[in-house]
């Protein structure tokens, strides 16, 4: 007995540290709710720590709406909704509510013959794909934000509009994306949110994704998302993200990144490549072994970034922490740092970032993934740089960027653009004044080599 709370103990006193550390995060003036003795807590934390509850209504909360039981049996007392940041919480449960949508279509879509597919996956102007689950995404979040905040006070800028949706031939993946999304809003109270009373109609559906259409700019707040980020890897069945940040008079100040299929620990990263397709042919869907699913989010100014485990309605997964501190690695080292950039080599240029790689001394093969994940990945300390040069004449659209930018850097990194320069959010849906690309590491040391490497090289490349 003794010999188990030894070993128990220091697990119990980091989770500890991590509770009131969130809850500093979150409610700046909670220190009076803080417990004065992390002892005295343990053996209620111990007694409860086996169970999953679902989380509690975050409009009629008697306790932190992020928190599960381990940290209500903290008793820190009933902190009201109006201290915490109302924007986080709800933009951390529509992510989470999102993610589950998205699960839902990519297993479906994988199980799908070739035919349902094609109605599934469309395909825009720009040849990139769209799917019933980023116009469903789009309609979910657009109603959730509306309905919290109020439709005249939300702007949101986002990738998806309703053209494509609005003509006849496109009834059949009109009528899936508004049974998607009612499906998913009768889930909305398992993540703490209000659904609609009644089923939403093709009409409000629509209203949902196009009320999306905010340009942006340097003056007053605005939400941007990407609803699915990295839609090709959504279709392969592979990584991607659902990106949500909070932008006010240019600045990011909020970032919600759900990664559905990114692993909760950094050694599964080995596994990256058809990952999906693996854990379902190798492996049981509940083994914990290839536990994956992750929430990242951050708030500008705080220094602290945060990850959750995807809440999983049926299932239970084995997580210390709970919500835990994501921080940079301290590698500074080239020769230990790995690199991340897109998978295609259309949307960058992986010779450039060959030769950079090359000339800074970085050894380590790049870790090619789809979407924000990549962000993500810098965050959490998995990898050290992230690199993208997209080919001349394409611009950046700031919801590719916003959510990952403000959680690299809360999580102590530097993202700038190939000349230094902090990416400015302020100049509408484009990163227009970025120059020539996006760097991104876990420290300043490591950065410096990069934009000093990309300067020597930039004039001989065909960039
Ligand atoms: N030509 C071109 N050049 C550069 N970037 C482009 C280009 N076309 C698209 N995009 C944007 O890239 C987003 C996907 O980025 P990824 O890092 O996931 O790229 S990759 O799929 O891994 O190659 C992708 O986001 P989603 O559309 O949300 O998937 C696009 O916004
Ligand atoms: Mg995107
Ligand atoms: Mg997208
Ligand atoms: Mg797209």
């Amino acid at each position: 007995m003794s010999l188990n709370c030894l070993r128990i103990g220091p697990k119990i006193s980091q989770f500890h540290s991590h509770a009131v550390r969130f809850l500093r995060f979150m409610l700046p003036n909670a220190s009076r709710l803080l417990p004065s003795s992390p002892l005295a807590q343990s053996s209620r934390l111990m007694s409860s720590a086996a169970q999953t509850p679902p989380i509690p209504s975050c409009q009629a909360s008697s306790t932190h709406p992020l928190m599960d039981e381990r940290h209500e049996s903290l008793h820190l007392g009933p902190p009201r909704l109006e201290e915490c940041s109302k924007e986080l919480e709800i933009a951390v449960r529509v992510v989470q509510l999102a993610c589950s949508l998205c699960q839902r279509v990519q297993e479906s879509l994988i199980s799908k013959t070739h035919n349902q597919e094609i109605i599934q996956v469309q395909s825009k102007d720009d040849n990139s794909p769209v799917t019933i689950a980023d116009w469903s995404v789009q309609a979910t979040v657009s109603w959730v934000l509306a309905n919290y905040f109020g439709s005249r006070n939300v702007s949101i800028v986002a990738e998806e509009d309703t053209q494509a949706l609005s003509n006849s031939s496109s009834n059949g993946i009109l009528n899936s994306v508004v049974k998607t999304v009612n499906e998913c809003l009768t889930e909305a109270s398992w993540f703490g949110l209000s659904g609609p009373d009644e089923a939403l109609s093709i009409e409000q559906v629509l209203e949902a994704i196009g009320r999306c259409n905010s340009r942006g700019g340097s003056m007053g707040k605005f939400w941007a998302l990407d609803p699915v980020d990295g839609t090709l890897g959504f279709v392969r069945g592979d990584q991607y993200a659902v990106a949500l940040s909070l932008i006010e008079d240019g600045q990011v100040v909020l970032g919600v990144l759900g990664c559905p299929n990114y692993p909760l620990r950094k050694e599964l990263l080995s596994y990256q490549h058809r990952y999906h397709r693996l854990v379902s042919k190798l492996t049981p869907p509940t083994s914990d072994a290839w536990d994956r699913g992750c929430v990242f989010f951050a708030r500008r100014g705080t220094g602290e970034a945060w990850m959750q485990p995807l809440m999983q309605k049926d299932g239970k997964r084995e997580f210390p922490g709970y919500v835990r501190p994501v921080r940079v690695s301290s590698i500074d080292d080239p020769a230990l740092a790995t690199f991340c950039e897109p998978v295609e080599r259309t949307n960058t240029s992986h010779s450039f970032t060959a030769g950079l790689a090359h000339s800074v001394g970085l050894r380590n093969r790049p870790l090619r993934v789809y979407s924000m994940v990549k962000y993500a990945a810098i965050a959490r300390g998995d990898a050290e740089i992230f690199m993208k040069f997209a080919r001349a004449g394409y611009k950046e659209k700031i919801w590719d960027h916003a959510a990952g930018v403000v959680m690299i850097q809360e999580a102590g990194g530097v993202v700038t653009d190939a000349g230094g320069q902090p990416l400015d959010f302020s100049k509408g849906i484009y990163l227009d004044s970025l120059d020539r690309g996006i760097i991104a590491c876990s420290g300043a040391k490591l950065h410096r080599k990069i934009i000093e490497a990309v300067d020597a090289s930039w004039g001989s490349s065909c960039l």
